[in-house]
C-alpha cells in the first residue's frame, strides 16, 4: 500500500497537482497540513523535484519540525534540503545572505520585544517624548503596525503631517529605525520588512530565490499580514519568456480560523487569493478526520453565527462520541481544581498519558491557578507562552554577556550587563559614555574601549577598563574552535562572578534562578550537538532569538499543556478543557464593547478553533465569580456556549445560581439571545431532575453527590470532591526517598537520589537525571516523590 492510499480523493487530487497556483481551502482538522507533508513527499518521490527547490512555510518551528520529520519518515531522504520553517526564519536565512546590500552586517542582532522597550524608551529620552503621553506600548505597536503595512518611517513622516500626535510618532519611529541600524539590530517585524526591501531593491537576490524555490507552500495562509503576502507573492511571481509564471504556489488555510487581526493579518489574502492569482485551482476538503460527530457539529453552529465567510460544512466519520460537558462554577478556583481532579482520575483509573490533555484559555494570565493546583496533584505540566524561559532575568543577562563577545554592536546588550554584577558604573558614566558614542558615530562598547579619553569619566574609567578587558579576553578565547560554547558560558559565571552571588543568596529565587542557569547550558550543549550547521555563538543567539514559546512544546515530553487559544492553532489532543468560557473573559470585555462588529467574529472563531482540537472529548467551563486584575467579576456564561445546540451539550452547576443571571432563557447568556435555548427557568435544568436549589451546600463540599449530570463531564471529579482533595495536599515536611532510590521530580521526570547533605531543617538532594545529568535541589522545594 503507497502512503498515498490513505489520502482521501480531494487530498490525493491536491497532492498531485503541480502545476499553478492551488488554493487549498477547508475547515479544521480536515487535513490540509497533512497535505502539504505528503506533497511534498510526491514532488521528491514521484515527481523527483530536487528538495532544494521546496520552500515551506508554517506558522511555527514546531510545526516545520514535525513536517521535515513527516517528510523524512515518508521519503527517507533529502529531508535536510528543504527549507521548511517560519516566516521569520526564513527571512533570517536569506538576510544573512543578502543583508550587506542594505547597509547592515551580515552578524546582525535580532531584538526581543524587551529589548525593542529599551530602545524605545532611550529614543523617547532623545526626543524628550513624555511616555505618560505617548505610551511606549502603543508606539511600538504603531510602529509594528506601520511596518506590516509595509509602510516605511519616511512615508510614515509624509503622512502624519499637519496632525500632531501622528507627527510624534513619526519621529520616534524614525529615530527608532535608525537605532536599531546604528546598532546593527533587526526587530521581529524588520526581519520580514528588509526581506522585501531587500527583494525590491536588489533583483540579483531576487532573482536567485525565484530560480531555487519552484515550489512555494504555505500553512496557515489566512492568518498572513500584508508584508508576508508581498513576500510571497513576489517570491512566487517569476515569469518564463511567454509571460507565464513559472512558481508553484500552494497556500492552505480556513478563514474561519483567522485570529490575528490584531497583529495586522489580512483575511482578504485568502478570499481574494483566486482574483491575485489567475487560473488557480480551488480545492476544498470537506472529511474532518480529527474529531467526534459531536465536536464537529458544536463547531459548525457556533462558526454559523459569523456573516462574513464563506459556508461550508464538515462531517465526519468519527462516531458521534460522548456530549459535551458544560459546568459553572462558582470561582475560578473551584473551576481549576475540578478540571484537575478529574484529569487525575483519567489519568489515574484509565491510564492515559498526560500529553493526551490541554488546558486552553483566553488570556495567559489564567494559568497561574491551574499550574498551582497541577503542582498539587503532582502531574507534570508545560505553560506554553507566560514567561517564557528566555524572559527571565538571569537568562537575558547570560545572554546579554554571550551578545556581546559576539556582536559588540548592540549597544542594548551592553548597557544591559555593564553593571551586572555591580561594578560600581553609574548612570552618569553610562550617560557620558552614550553621549560619547554619539558624537563620534560608534558604538556604546567601543566608546567604553576609548574610556580614557571621554571628558568627565573621573573614577568611572578605572571601573570600565576590567569590564572592557573581560569580554575581550572572552572573544579571543572564543576565536579557538576547541572553545566550546559551554566552557564559554562557564567562564562568564565564574568571571563575572554571577554564579557566586546567587550561591551567596541562597535562597530558593536564587537557587531557581541556578537552575535555569543550568538549563540553558543544556540548551547550549545539546544545539552544539545537534545543530545542522557548524556550531557557533551567532548560531545558537539566533536559533535563540527566533524560539516561538509555542516551540517549547516538545512532542516527546510527556505532559499536560497549558496555552492560549491563540497558541493551538494547527494542533490536536484528545482530551480538551476549554475553561473560562465567561461574558468579558471569552468573549473578551475588548470585543464586547467594541464599536466594530467584527471583533466579535474574530472572537468567534477564536471558539472555533478552540473546539476543534479536540479530538475525543470536550469539557467547557466558566466561574461565576472571578478576579480580574484586583477585582471581583461576576460574569454569565459565554454567549458561544449558548450557541452550540443543547443536544451536543451535558450540563452542571457545581452549587445554585447564586451568581447566575436568573430570569429568562435568553438572559442566561451574554449577547445576542441563544439560538436553541435549553434552560427552563434560571435555576433549574430541564432533561435532569436535578434543580440546583436542592443540592446548593453552603459549605462547598460535595456539591455533585446528587447531580444526574455528574455521571458525564466532570463526574470523575466527585471522587475527589474538596473535602478529600485537602487531605492529599503533599506535605514537603515528609522525606520518604533516600540515596539510590528511584524518585520523580515534575519538570525533570524520573532520577536517582545520589547525594543527601542535610541543610538548617531542609536537605539538598543531589538527582542524576538520565538525560539532564545531575541536578541539586532543596528537599522542601523540589518536592520530589519516591517512586
Ligand atoms: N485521509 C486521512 N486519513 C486518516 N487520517 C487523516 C487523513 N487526513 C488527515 N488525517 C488526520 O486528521 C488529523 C487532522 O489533520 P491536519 O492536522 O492535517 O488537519 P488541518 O486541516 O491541518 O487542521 P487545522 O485546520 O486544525 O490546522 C491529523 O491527525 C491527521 O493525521
Ligand atoms: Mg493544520
Amino acid at each position: 500500500m503507497s502512503i498515498y492510499d490513505t489520502l482521501n480523493p480531494q487530498q490525493l487530487e491536491a497532492v498531485k497537482h503541480n502545476k499553478g497556483p492551488l488554493l487549498i481551502l477547508a475547515g479544521a482538522g480536515s487535513g490540509k497540513t497533512r497535505v502539504l507533508t505528503h506533497r511534498i513527499a510526491y514532488l521528491i518521490d514521484e515527481l523527483d523535484v530536487n528538495p532544494w527547490n521546496i520552500l515551506a512555510i508554517t506558522f511555527t518551528n514546531k510545526a516545520a519540525k514535525e513536517m521535515r520529520e513527516r517528510v523524512d519518515n515518508i521519503v527517507g531522504y533529502g529531508s535536510e534540503n528543504i527549507w521548511v520553517s517560519t516566516f521569520h526564519s526564513t527571512c533570517v536565512r536569506i538576510l544573512r545572505r543578502y543583508i550587506d546590500c542594505l547597509g547592515y552586517d551580515k552578524n546582525f542582532t535580532i531584538y526581543d520585544t524587551d529589548d525593542q522597550k529599551t530602545l524605545i524608551r532611550d529614543v523617547c529620552k532623545y526626543l524628550n517624548i513624555d511616555t505618560k503621553t505617548y505610551k511606549e506600548r502603543s508606539l511600538l505597536s504603531a510602529i509594528s503596525a506601520a511596518k506590516n503595512e509595509l509602510i516605511t518611517p519616511e512615508r510614515y513622516e509624509r503622512e502624519s503631517q499637519g496632525d500632531l500626535t501622528k507627527s510624534k510618532y513619526a519621529s520616534v519611529y524614525k529615530e527608532y529605525q535608525k537605532r536599531l541600524k546604528q546598532n546593527n539590530a533587526l526587530d521581529f517585524d524588520d526581519l520580514i520588512f528588509k526581506t522585501v526591501e531587500l527583494f525590491e531593491n536588489h533583483t540579483d537576490a531576487l532573482e536567485y530565490y525565484q530560480k531555487r524555490f519552484k515550489y512555494i507552500m504555505v500553512d496557515e495562509y489566512q492568518d498572513t499580514n500584508t508584508v508576508q503576502f508581498k513576500l510571497i507573492s513576489t517570491l512566487a511571481s517569476r515569469r518564463n519568456e511567454d509571460g507565464i509564471i513559472e512558481n508553484n504556489l500552494c497556500v492552505v488555510g480556513d478563514d474561519d480560523q483567522s485570529i490575528y487581526k490584531f497583529r495586522g493579518a489580512n483575511i482578504y489574502n485568502i478570499l481574494n487569493f483566486e482574483k491575485q492569482f489567475p487560473s488557480t485551482k480551488v480545492i476544498k476538503l470537506e472529511q474532518n478526520y480529527r474529531s467526534t460527530s459531536t465536536i464537529l457539529d458544536a463547531a459548525n453552529e457556533v462558526i454559523h453565527n459569523n456573516l462574513g465567510r464563506k459556508d461550508k460544512r464538515l462531517w465526519t466519520d468519527n462516531g458521534e462520541g460522548e456530549p459535551l460537558s458544560f459546568t459553572q462554577f462558582d470561582t475560578e478556583y473551584e473551576e481549576a481544581n475540578e478540571i484537575v481532579s478529574d484529569m487525575y482520575n483519567l489519568i489515574l483509573n484509565d491510564g492515559h498519558d498526560y500529553n493526551e490533555f490541554a488546558i486552553l484559555y483566553r488570556t495567559n494570565a489564567q494559568s497561574r491557578i491551574f499550574e498551582e493546583k497541577l503542582i498539587l496533584r503532582n502531574i507534570p505540566y508545560k505553560i506554553v507562552g507566560g514567561t517564557n524561559f528566555y524572559q527571565r532575568k538571569e537568562i537575558k543577562d547570560i545572554l546579554a554577556y554571550l551578545k556581546t563577545i559576539d556582536n559588540g554592536l548592540d549597544d542594548i546588550a551592553v548597557k544591559r550587563i555593564i553593571n551586572i554584577p555591580r561594578r560600581g558604573i553609574g548612570l552618569t558614566t553610562i550617560d557620558r559614555v552614550t553621549d560619547y558614542a554619539i558624537w563620534n558615530g560608534m558604538s556604546f562598547y567601543e566608546a567604553l574601549k576609548h574610556a580614557e579619553s571621554i571628558p568627565g569619566l573621573g573614577r568611572g574609567t578605572s571601573k570600565i577598563s576590567p569590564f572592557v578587558s573581560l569580554i575581550e579576553v572572552l572573544k579571543s578565547k572564543m576565536a579557538n574552535p576547541a572553545y566550546s560554547l559551554e566552557d564559554l558560558i562557564n567562564e562568564v559565571l565564574e568571571a563575572t562572578g554571577y554564579l557566586s552571588e546567587l550561591e551567596a543568596e541562597d535562597t530558593e529565587e536564587a537557587q531557581g534562578r541556578i537552575e535555569n542557569i543550568n538549563e540553558l547550558i543544556n540548551k547550549v550543549v545539546s544545539y552544539e550537538k545537534t545543530t545542522e550547521e557548524e556550531p557557533s555563538l551567532s548560531g545558537f543567539l539566533e536559533e535563540v532569538a527566533l524560539v516561538a514559546d509555542i516551540d517549547n512544546l516538545e512532542d516527546s515530553n510527556n505532559v499536560v499543556v497549558l496555552m492560549t487559544l491563540h497558541s493551538a492553532k494547527g494542533l490536536e489532543f484528545p482530551y480538551v478543557y476549554l475553561c473560562g468560557m465567561e461574558e468579558g473573559i471569552f468573549p473578551s470585555y475588548m470585543c464586547i464593547n467594541s464599536d466594530d462588529p467584527t471583533d466579535i467574529e474574530e472572537e468567534r472563531r477564536l471558539c472555533y478553533v478552540g473546539i476543534t482540537r479536540a479530538m475525543k472529548r470536550l469539557y467547557l467551563s466558566a466561574a461565576r465569580q472571578r478576579m480580574v486584575r484586583g477585582e471581583t467579576q461576576f460574569n454569565r456564561p459565554s454567549r458561544f456556549i449558548g450557541e452550540i445546540p443543547r443536544y451536543l451539550l451535558s450540563q452542571s452547576s457545581s452549587s445554585g445560581n447564586r451568581y447566575s443571571a436568573g430570569g429568562n432563557s435568553s438572559s442566561q447568556f451574554g449577547g445576542s439571545p441563544a439560538k436553541t435555548p435549553y434552560y427552563g427557568s434560571g435555576s433549574t435544568q430541564k432533561g435532569g431532575t436535578w434543580t440546583p436549589q436542592e443540592n446548593t451546600q453552603s459549605d462547598g463540599k460535595d456539591v455533585f453527590a446528587n447531580n444526574p449530570f455528574i455521571t458525564k463531564g466532570f463526574g470523575g471529579s466527585s471522587k475527589l470532591g474538596p473535602t478529600t482533595f485537602d487531605k492529599i495536599k503533599p506535605s514537603p515536611a515528609v522525606i520518604d526517598y533516600g540515596v539510590g532510590d528511584t524518585v520523580k521530580h515534575i519538570k525533570f521526570g524520573v532520577g536517582i537520589v545520589s547525594e543527601m547533605v542535610k541543610q538548617g531543617d531542609d536537605y539538598v538532594v543531589s538527582v542524576d537525571f538520565d538525560t539532564l545529568g545531575t541536578k541539586k535541589m532543596k528537599a522542601s522545594f523540589a518536592k520530589l516523590q519516591k517512586l
